[in-house]
């Protein structure tokens, strides 16, 4: 039997990796598929892992309908078994509608794998109807982690370094590593070109705004003191 699954987590938690290597072990195994993919950050038709793989994809459009993609391929003698469908987040809900058909009245098996929320901790539109379509919902095993240690559960949001909530839903971009993380000196920031960046935090420290960076800042400046960046907030100290 045919199955919608939406493969979910926060940003950076391997979920193009997962997408090539499911794409990889169908295919070994004789099935037939198609990759999709939508502003990847790698640029279009591409699905792209931070492991270093990459591999070309149909890319995903606001005309894409995916009845119609799976039906031309067939009628010239494609064999379509299933679809990989990365950055699914960023799908409209009337596409997610046509996966669910797809698999419904196809037989074919849909492979979703998108984030679920946005930096403003609210669902994207498309995810939001993975959520209420899908057969299963799957939350990846490898974990995102905060600055902290916690499992990370949101998408924190930088621009020029400094954690934002408010902005357009979509803009493409990627985590920083530790290394590259620093708010901008007001000497680099370029007011006509922002620098939008992402960072996974558990929830504690996206309610409180607290990036590494600005973890960071406050140990270095309570160095004499024992350091509790949670409670230094607590207590309303900055
Ligand atoms: N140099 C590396 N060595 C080992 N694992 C890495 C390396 N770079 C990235 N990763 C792994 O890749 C994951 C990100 O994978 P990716 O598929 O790009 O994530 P997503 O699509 O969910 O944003 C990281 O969580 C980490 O586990
Ligand atoms: C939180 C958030 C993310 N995005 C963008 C940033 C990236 O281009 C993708 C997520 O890709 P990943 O492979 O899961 O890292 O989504 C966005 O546009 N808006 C947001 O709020």
């Amino acid at each position: 039997m045919a199955e919608l699954i939406f493969f979910s987590g926060t940003m950076d938690c391997g979920k193009s990796t997962l997408a090539l290597q499911m794409d990889y072990n169908h295919r070994a195994r004789g099935r037939g598929g198609v990759r999709f993919s939508c502003n990847d950050r790698a640029g279009g038709s591409v699905i792209s892992s931070r492991l270093g793989l990459q591999t070309d994809a149909v890319e995903v459009i606001d005309t894409t309908d995916f009845w119609d993609e799976v039906v031309r391929r067939r009628t010239t003698g494609l064999k379509v078994d299933y679809l990989i469908c990365d950055e699914a987040q960023f799908y409209s809900p009337g596409q997610v509608e046509q996966l669910a058909r797809v698999v419904d009245e196809m037989g074919v098996d849909v492979f979703a794998f998108g984030i679920t929320s946005d930096f403003r901790t609210r669902l994207f539109p498309g995810s939001q109807r993975f959520v209420e379509l899908a057969d299963r919902v799957q939350v990846l095993q490898v974990e995102a982690l905060c600055w902290c240690g916690r499992r990370a559960t949101h998408n924190a949001r930088t621009v020029d370094g400094i954690m934002v909530v408010e902005g357009e839903q979509v803009v493409v971009g990627d985590v920083a590593r530790d290394a590259d993380r620093a708010e901008a000196t007001p000497e680099q920031v370029d007011a006509s070109h922002p620098v939008v960046g992402y960072e996974t935090l558990c929830r504690r420290h996206y309610m409180r705004r607290v990036t590494a960076h600005g973890a960071n800042l406050m140990a270095s400046r309570d160095q004499l003191l024992p350091f509790d960046v949670d409670a230094c907030l607590w207590h309303g100290a900055s």
